[in-house]
């Protein structure tokens, strides 16, 4: 299964070019920003912890709003709410205003998602083999509507025009 990986990272990169993997990779992460597909984190405290001023007593259940976070403008700065994938030009820290991170698609910590970089790898390579083949573009039928029903997604679908090269 790795040997697979590795293989099919190694033929996507000479298909995509590196400039252009890096910039899918900023985009992907814009994307994840915006519309975290988990909206919410959540911990429960094991044993009494301090965590800045509050000390909690163990079995507390604690919630890390993730899409709050991604959306707060003293966070990422005036343009929060804006699809602006060059904010990550220079790595994930240095995409926040203060080089604090507060990047959690996948979470964090010990129990961070097994499968974010094979879902990253998969999205790069289905783009990549679309993009030999097809334009695509938005249909005029697409409602902007996103939609929380255990993840977000698109309320309405994504309905898109592809075009034959
Ligand atoms: C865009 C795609 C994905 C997103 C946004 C996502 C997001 C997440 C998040 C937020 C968590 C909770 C992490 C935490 O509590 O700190 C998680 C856990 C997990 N994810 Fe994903 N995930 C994605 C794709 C995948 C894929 C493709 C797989 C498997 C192939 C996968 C397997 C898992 C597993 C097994 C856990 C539990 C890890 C643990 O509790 O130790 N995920 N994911």
């Amino acid at each position: 299964m790795f040997l697979k990986l590795l293989i099919l990272t190694f033929f996507s990169l000479i298909f995509l070019d590196f400039k252009f993997y890096f910039q899918v990779t900023m985009i992907l992460y814009e994307v994840l920003r915006l519309y975290s597909p988990a909206v919410m984190l959540t911990r429960r405290t094991y044993k009494t912890m301090q965590l800045g001023d509050v000390t909690f007593p163990p079995g507390v259940l604690l919630g890390m709003p993730i899409l709050f976070i991604h959306h707060d403008p003293d966070i990422w700065g005036s343009d929060a709410t804006e699809f602006k994938p060059t904010r990550f030009a220079e790595g994930i820290l240095k995409a926040t205003k203060n080089g604090q991170l507060a990047f959690f698609p996948f979470g964090w910590g010990p129990r961070i998602c097994i499968g974010q970089n094979f879902a990253l790898l998969e999205a790069k390579m289905g783009l990549s083999m679309i993009l030999q083949n097809f334009k695509f573009e938005l249909s005029e039928k697409y409602q902007h509507t996103p939609y929380t029903v255990v993840t977000v997604h698109p309320e309405h679908g994504a309905p898109i025009k592809f075009h034959r090269l």
